[in-house]
């Protein structure tokens, strides 16, 4: 029995988002500074000749049909552009809620690219690996090489990899999903219509505080949008605010997923406690940002 092997699919964060407008195509021109969290779903991949997937875990069932699903995607389109590619049954652990903002989907297909990359010797700059990644959806191609960094136009443009200091989180979902084309439609834009854009500072900061500043002179644009499409996520934005020595809340992506920023680790834990205590049925976990 050949040895599987695993990886993990971690959540994606925005900590900031700014639209800079909408292409004649439709999609949006982005500019976001993207982290990644200890918190994950996790993937492994058995060689076999037979591509197959198998969820389980406990968001699994609102993941969809398997067939459907991301990883599935993404490999199909690698298998597509490499002759010969050696494939296998992927085992996905699905714990990151769904359609959440924090692209459980898209981290998922990345990590199905990079344990496909291990599996083939190719190297994670390869063409046909980054075609799949950006095939598959636009945050794909930012999930690949999960550290923070600058993602810019629909995600297709990528910033060196940012040394950020840690930054210590606390991420609150109501479990209720949002999905992603209706929060942009929200927003209102026409095809070809540009923003006044403000500009993003630039994220290469090297303490804490210098980066929380930075941070405060951004935002996500998408959150007015959301908050009509969804407005519990208000009460997310609400309860983190609650919290002690919170330092900036705002939302992740297109939502529902809110987060808060703490100077340490236990700050986060005890927000996390404070959330859960007045809404136990909530996905909350405290976590690092790298
Ligand atoms: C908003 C972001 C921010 O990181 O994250 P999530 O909220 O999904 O986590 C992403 O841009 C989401 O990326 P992803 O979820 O991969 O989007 P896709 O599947 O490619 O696109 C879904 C739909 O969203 C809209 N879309 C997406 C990206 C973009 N830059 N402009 C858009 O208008 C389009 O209507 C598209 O059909
Ligand atoms: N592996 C997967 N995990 C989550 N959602 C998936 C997956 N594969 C396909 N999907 C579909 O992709 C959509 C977006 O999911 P997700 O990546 O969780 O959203 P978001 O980026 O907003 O957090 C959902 O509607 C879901 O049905």
């Amino acid at each position: 029995m050949p040895q599987p092997l695993s990886t993990r699919a971690p959540a994606k964060i925005n900590l900031s988002l700014h639209v800079l407008g909408r292409r004649a195509d439709g999609y949006h021109a982005l500019e976001s500074l993207v982290a990644f969290a200890g918190v994950s779903d996790d993937l492994q991949l058995t060689p076999d000749p037979r591509l197959s997937l198998q969820v389980s875990g406990p968001t699994a069932a609102s993941a969809g049909h398997d067939g459907d699903n991301l990883v599935m995607k993404a490999a199909r389109l690698l298998a597509e552009r490499v002759e010969g590619l050696k494939v296998g049954t992927f085992h996905l652990t699905k714990r990151l809620p769904v359609a959440a903002g924090i692209g459980g989907g898209s981290s998922d297909a990345a990590a199905a690219l990079r344990l496909l990359a291990q599996l083939n010797d190719l190297p994670l700059s390869h063409p046909a690996l980054r075609d799949a990644a950006r095939l598959t959806g636009a945050d794909v191609l930012v999930c690949l090489e999960p550290r923070a960094r600058m993602m810019r136009g629909i995600g297709e443009e990528l910033g060196p990899a940012l040394q950020m200091p840690p930054l210590f989180a606390v991420l609150v979902n109501p479990r209720v999903p949002v999905e992603t084309p209706a929060v942009f439609r929200a927003l209102g834009l026409q095809p070809g219509q540009q923003l006044q854009g403000l500009g993003h500072p630039s994220a290469e900061a090297t303490s804490r505080n210098d980066l929380l500043q930075v941070l405060e002179a951004t935002r996500n644009d998408l959150q007015p949008p959301a908050l009509k499409v969804q407005p519990i996520i208000e009460e997310g934005l609400d309860l983190v605010s609650c919290t002690e020595a919170c330092r900036l809340v705002r939302m992740s992506g297109s939502g529902a997923t809110v987060f808060g920023l703490y100077d340490d680790a236990s700050s986060a834990a005890k927000a996390a406690r404070f959330v859960l205590d007045h809404r136990p049925q909530w996905w909350v976990e405290a976590t690092e940002l790298h």
